[in-house]
């Protein structure tokens, strides 16, 4: 991990430190959403180390892939290993998936477990993938459409660049957030977030859907 990496995972930590701080001199409770991918780590260890009420704060995911726990693709397993370690295993953690076989069969149950969290979400943390994709509204998934105008929570996708089927937050809940955050790393996402404020069609990349949130970039090489 480059150091350049390490001080921007300190820096987002110490920015939704003080994003849940601030609601929660306001508020009972504080929910935050997080991205699942490589890029998050650092940030969830920093956070993890920051003095918060953790008992007074729910998380949930942006997104998930429909497999189990175990699996080294859930974003769920990389929260609970980075994110939920010591005082911040004290919030209260709200994962995607259900038993069901299929996400299409799970996101009902999925939907009721989550409409109990404290809805608007203080803070959204995207990721963004080389296609331009952020949670899981990538430009080839079928359910582009619906995820981008639906305003129910959550949709069950299917996109044939990947290889398990995803669970979404719609852009719609995800809008609805007080504060929107883009966390990336490298030259080429760089290239690509800068295509995307070049130009407007978010089914091409759908990152810019959340453009004018308004969104906070942060960016190391
Ligand atoms: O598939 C996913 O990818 C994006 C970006 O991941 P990264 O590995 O390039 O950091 C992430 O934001 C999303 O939550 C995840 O499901």
């Amino acid at each position: 991990m480059s150091e350049a990496r390490q001080a921007l995972a300190q820096q987002l930590a110490e920015a939704v430190f003080q994003a849940l701080a601030e609601d929660l001199s306001r508020q009972e409770r504080a929910l935050l959403v997080v991205s699942g991918g490589s890029t998050p780590v650092p940030f969830f260890k920093a956070l993890a180390a920051k003095p918060l009420p953790w008992e007074r704060i729910d998380i949930t995911l942006a997104d998930e892939r429909w497999v189990g726990e175990e699996s080294s693709d859930s974003n769920a397993k990389l929260v609970r290993e980075n994110l939920l370690q010591g005082a911040a295993a004290n919030a209260n953690f709200v994962p995607l998936t259900s038993d069901a076989s299929t996400p299409e069969e799970g996101v009902d149950e999925v939907a009721k477990r989550t409409a109990s969290l404290p809805w608007p979400a203080s803070v959204v943390i995207l990721g963004m993938g080389g296609d331009g994709h952020t949670a899981s509204l990538f430009p080839d998934s079928l359910e582009l459409g619906l995820a981008l105008s639906t305003d129910e929570p959550l949709v069950a996708v299917r996109t044939p660049s990947q290889p398990q089927p995803r669970i979404t937050f719609s852009a719609d809940r995800l809008h609805q957030a007080h504060r929107h955050i883009l966390h990336i790393t490298g030259d080429d996402k760089r290239s690509v977030l800068a295509n995307a404020m070049n130009g407007d069609d978010v089914r091409k990349l759908p990152i810019r859907a959340f453009l004018s949130c308004p969104l906070a970039i942060y960016w190391a090489p």
